[in-house]
């Protein structure tokens, strides 16, 4: 078979990057991707003919928003009603099928409960798209529904169903859902009875559809009978389709010579504490020290998957640091007072920068650690939202929302063999590995007889909180949040809030006590300063957001399903909790999103989802992980994959765009800042490891902590277990804050 063309038409949803791979993995084709909004065609409804004849079938994908809406659907509005002689085959998919049927007469009513990220079984016709496909489970992702008459299809004899063509008899019904008690029968797909429309109100592309490949098999080899039946005049028309690409930015000069890294090992029989080697080395070097810690709980790390090295790095006021606010869209690169670089640049530019310092300081050897040296700090959820153009309401002048710094001197603790690592990429630093390495020798013999030492205390002025959501301000916004759910203009919304708290208590000492009360794979201590500005975060995050090796295997674990700890819950009851309907569709929509923006990155392969849905047990509550893998082609690119998928869709819900839109106007314009960004580091031997910056608190200069806490609001939500899980969340953290220095004991 000759390789077909195939257009695919975005409605700016989150899984159309599924659809598009789909597609090219299973029928002979090339697609191509365009928005809904194309300048190009939007106002030329001539040049978008021209361009969409040319190719053997269109797409008409998902999305948010109602069909009726220009705003929502664009183009695919335009499909329906060329001349005889233009007319090219359709697959609409979800919002792309509910155009189909608006456009032939049907009417796209709301669903009395809206169905997001459910899987039901569907009954379908067993001929023409559906012919031989046998079961189909089916994921649905929609507020809204195709019908094709007035009457109430309740009331129909299920025979009946397929013979509904009343009131658009060009349409021919082809699957219902009928396993919904609430909102009756549910049309599941349909085509044109005489022209070569098709369209599914499911997402055969979900991880948890089945039979998808059959369907587009079936739908492939009915485009190429039409297409053979009924050439088209073409008119040369091709023009690029004008996608910025994060890929191709350009990279910066070079500035750095590349680095040799010089490593020794020292092997400790019982490892000290990692809070003991951190005041140790500040104590000895007068050094800032940030702390990537992997929490131990009983001397075994929490989860030995993503968790089993801690990672100290040391700084002093010449490493190089990288800063860029999303308000002045500033970056700037400087090494102590020199400033290397101070330009205006757009988003994509600072990670092109990133990659290349990453690159200049390349190593090419070094010990069995995932960090040799690198950079080392964050980004905001705003610098995240200007990757995907959502314009943040409110943003701060001076503050850095991507600010990492070099580090070049670092200890790495392994968790799992006892071992202690001391690395350095400077030149000539064979004195301060000798002396550091003398020095944890000197720690752990003094380990071994003295218990690890209590945290200093703070003052007596007592911790408070200034400021924190009430109760039932954040259940009306869950309920704000619920009706652009039933609108069909979001899927699943993580709604989120911060409670603001002063404490006299310096924050290495809040840290040591986070670290005991909330130990986690992805606990952070991280002390930035520059220009006047200081930033302090201590954090506890379970959740892995991105990370990939040096070999280029990019792995994202997003967590959704929270089930708090207390005497009465097991585990065995929290599986069946996290087994639920609900919290399985909240997981379930993020895997989908995820699976969308890795497979969206250049180079990226094999997208796979090796864990589905795991239950995964944590200090105060039990989480539903899954993980997400693919490998990169160009593993020097991995960075891409960073680029493509802020910020975590485990932080917006889907689609992400519009879902951001829509947090930012419900959250008031607030800025979530670190909360809800990235924190981690890029590896100069390739590598990188970031977690999702939530159970974490973070100030900026001396203002009040502030502590981030949230959840996925969902159709099925309840508002006051929505304010509870928010919560829990949040309680860890606050409790270590608030706690009196009295109370505290270590
Ligand atoms: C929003 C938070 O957590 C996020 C939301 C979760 C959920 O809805 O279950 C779980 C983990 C995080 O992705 C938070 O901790 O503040
Ligand atoms: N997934 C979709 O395309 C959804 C379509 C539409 N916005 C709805 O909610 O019904």
């Amino acid at each position: 078979m000759p390789q077909g063309k195939v257009l695919f038409i975005d409605a700016y949803d989150s899984f159309s990057n599924n659809i598009t791979a789909l597609l090219k993995e299973h029928l002979p084709v090339t697609v191509e991707t365009i928005k809904i909004d194309d300048p190009r065609f939007v106002l030329n409804d001539d040049a978008f003919r021209d361009f969409s004849s040319e190719f053997d079938a269109v797409v008409a994908g998902p999305g948010p928003g109602h069909p009726a809406e220009a705003r929502d659907v664009g183009l695919i509005a335009k499909l329906w009603n060329s001349p005889e002689d233009r007319v090219v085959p359709v697959l609409g998919i979800c919002l792309g099928f509910q155009s189909l049927g608006l456009a032939f007469g049907a009417n796209v009513a709301r669903l009395k409960e809206p169905r997001h990220g459910l899987v039901t079984s569907v009954t379908h016709c067993d001929g023409d798209v559906f012919a031989g496909v046998g079961v189909v489970k089916a994921t649905q992702y929609h507020s809204l529904h195709v019908r094709l008459g007035d009457h109430d299809e309740r009331a129909m004899d299920s025979r009946n169903l397929w013979n509904l063509r009343i009131c658009c008899p060009e349409l021919v019904p082809l699957a219902w859902d009928d396993s919904d008690g609430r909102n009756g029968p549910i049309l599941m797909a349909l085509r044109h009875c005489s022209k070569p429309f098709w369209g599914v109100q499911y997402h055969p592309e979900s991880i948890c559809s089945t039979s998808g490949q059959r369907l587009l098999t079936n739908w492939w080899r009915a485009v190429c009978e039409w297409n053979a039946l009924h050439p088209r005049k073409l008119v040369e028309s091709r023009s690029d389709s004008g996608r910025p690409s994060l890929d191709t930015t350009p990279e910066p000069e070079s500035m750095f010579a590349r680095r040799e890294l010089h490593w020794s090992t020292v092997k400790l029989d019982e490892a000290p504490d990692v809070a003991d080697i951190v005041e140790m080395l500040r104590d000895a070097t007068a050094c800032e020290v940030s702390l990537l810690e992997s929490g131990v709980r009983n001397g075994r790390p929490v989860n030995p998957e993503t968790g089993r090295f801690s990672i100290i790095c040391l700084r002093d006021e010449t490493s190089l640091q990288v800063r860029w606010s999303a308000n002045k869209k500033n970056l700037t690169v400087s090494q102590g007072t020199n400033v290397l670089e101070n330009r205006s640049a757009p988003i994509s530019e600072v990670f092109s920068c990133l990659q290349a310092i990453t690159d200049q300081h390349r190593a090419n050897d070094g010990p069995d650690t995932p960090f040799w040296g690198g950079l080392v700090g964050f980004m905001s959820y705003e610098a995240g939202l200007e990757t995907i153009d959502v314009k943040p309401a409110r943003t701060d002048t001076v503050r850095p929302d991507v600010w990492f710094a070099m580090t070049e001197r670092s200890v790495v603790v392994d968790h799992v063999e006892g071992l202690v690592y001391v690395q350095s990429i400077r030149h000539e630093d064979k004195t301060w590995l000798s002396s550091t390495v003398e020095k944890l020798r000197q720690l752990v013999t003094r380990h071994s007889v003295t218990l690890s030492a209590p945290a200093e205390r703070g003052t007596t002025v007592n911790a408070h909180v200034v400021a924190g959501p009430g109760k039932n301000d954040y259940c009306a916004k869950v309920r704000e949040c619920q009706s652009h759910l039933r609108a069909g203009s979001s899927y699943e919304l993580c709604l989120t809030d911060q409670t603001l708290v002063q404490s006299p208590t310096d924050p290495w000492t809040l840290y040591r006590r986070l670290r005991q009360a909330n130990p986690a794979p992805f606990g952070a201590f991280m002390s930035m300063v520059a220009e006047g500005v200081s930033m302090d975060a201590i954090g506890s995050s379970p959740e892995r957001f991105l990370s990939w090796s040096r070999d280029g295997r990019c792995q994202f674990r997003p967590i959704k399903g929270t089930v708090k700890k207390g005497p009465s819950m097991t585990r065995a009851k929290a599986e069946e909790i996290l087994s639920s309907a609900k919290e399985q569709a909240e997981n379930l929509m993020i895997v989908d999103l995820i699976r969308h923006d890795l497979s969206g990155v250049q180079g990226i392969q094999d997208v796979h989802v090796p864990k589905l849905m795991v239950v995964e047990e944590y200090e105060t509550v039990y989480q539903l992980v899954s993980v997400i893998e693919g490998q990169h082609n160009y593993p020097g690119r991995c960075i891409d994959a960073l680029a493509r998928s802020l910020p975590p869709g485990s932080m917006t819900g889907a689609p992400k765009k519009r879902s951001c839109e829509l947090l930012s106007e419900i959250e008031a314009g607030k800025p979530r800042g670190l909360y809800s960004g990235v924190l981690g580091y890029f590896d100069v031997g390739g590598g990188a490891d970031f977690s999702v910056v939530i159970r974490t608190a973070f100030r900026w200069d001396d203002e009040p902590w502030r502590v981030g806490a949230g959840g996925a609001v969902t159709a099925l939500s309840r508002p006051e277990d929505e304010w509870e899980e928010m919560l829990t969340k949040r309680q860890s953290v606050l409790d270590v804050l608030l706690a009196s220095p009295e109370t505290w004991s270590e």
